[in-house]
């Protein structure tokens, strides 16, 4: 006979032992909560500024969780088993609910969901304004970007499908499901949410393309080795060099730029609003030296936030 059930025993032991561990860990998350509420100052400020979701220190947990690692469990599994746990204390902390692109099943869906783990609510959003713009294909289906990294392969193997436009990949997939001969261009996800037989695999023209998502909410984490803050400003345009000299200033600070965006300001025609992601954290003194600097050349500037920098490196 086998030695199963005595091992199944031990494991059966070992897993009460992981229930009562995991519930001292849920306990400290409580006292946190409380913690993290006292910080706050909650008198003046909203329940909704209370920060439970803190990135950094995830980043910092799944690193030391690297380092402990000594295996047979694969990082990757133990990170998949920690993004719950983390997911758990989030949601005893508070209620945490989630806004996204919808319909289930969009990449903005999904994005939100590998970040915050099962525990915390998902509410699809019809439009997210002004963000997302679409176009799909006939027997293709797909949104702008799905078929903007796919060019190539639709030109190539399906030149003379309809492209019918659509907000999301997600709503790609529903409409192709109900249309007899339609396609979506979409993820996995979507094809098995919404039963659909995968044609083809990875038809995008450049494997390594990636779309970044921001989770936005009302409170920045605090400050770790490696941040990054979004700026937005605007620079009167009849000053020659207002922009040039309002971009110098995160170079005399040594702020690395990594991203410049400028979208119209809505205010008048042809007045825009720059977008500036650089190194640092506002708390940092060296970002609020270059704000008070940058305050000369520009008429109004806010800052979005910072967050811990997740770029591989
Ligand atoms: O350290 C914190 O701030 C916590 O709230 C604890 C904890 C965790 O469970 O480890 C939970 C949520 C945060 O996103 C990060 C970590």
């Amino acid at each position: 006979m086998s030695d199963l059930p005595a091992l199944r025993q031990k494991i059966d032991s070992l897993d009460a032992t992981l229930v009562n561990i995991l519930n001292e860990r849920a306990r400290v998350s409580l006292d946190i909560g409380v913690a993290k509420r006292k910080d706050t100052q909650t008198d003046e400020k909203e329940e909704a500024d209370v920060q439970v979701f803190r990135p950094g220190r995830e980043q910092e947990i799944y690193k030391k969780l690297t380092r402990l690692n000594s295996g047979p469990l694969n990082d990757d599994s133990l990170q998949a088993i920690f993004r719950e746990i983390m997911s758990a204390s989030i949601a005893l902390q508070k209620n945490v609910s989630i806004a996204y692109l919808g319909p289930p099943g969009t990449f903005s869906h999904q994005a939100a969901y590998k970040r915050l783990g099962d525990s915390v609510a998902y509410v699809p959003q019809k439009q997210i304004e002004g963000k997302v713009r679409a176009e799909t294909y006939l027997p293709c289906i797909a949104i702008h970007k799905g078929l903007g990294q796919t060019q190539k392969w639709l030109s190539a193997h399906i030149p003379h499908a309809k492209r019918i436009p659509v907000k999301s990949t997600a709503e790609a997939a529903q409409k192709a499901a109900l249309e007899t001969g339609a396609a979506a261009v979409c993820s996995e996800i979507c094809a098995e949410l919404y039963g659909l037989d995968i044609v083809e695999a990875n038809i995008e023209d450049l494997a390594a393309n990636t779309t970044r998502f921001l989770l936005i909410g009302a409170a920045s984490d605090s400050p770790s080795k490696d941040d990054h803050t979004l700026i937005t400003f605007t620079v009167d345009h009849r000053q020659p060099g207002a922009l040039c000299d309002g971009l110098k200033v995160f170079k005399d600070y040594g702020l690395n730029l990594f991203k410049i965006d400028s979208r119209p300001s809505g205010q008048r025609p042809w007045h825009y609003v720059f977008f500036v992601e650089c190194s640092g954290h506002f708390e940092n003194e060296d970002i609020k030296k270059a704000l008070k600097d940058l305050e000369k050349f520009c008429l109004d500037i806010v800052v979005l936030g910072s967050f811990p920098n997740q770029r591989p490196e």
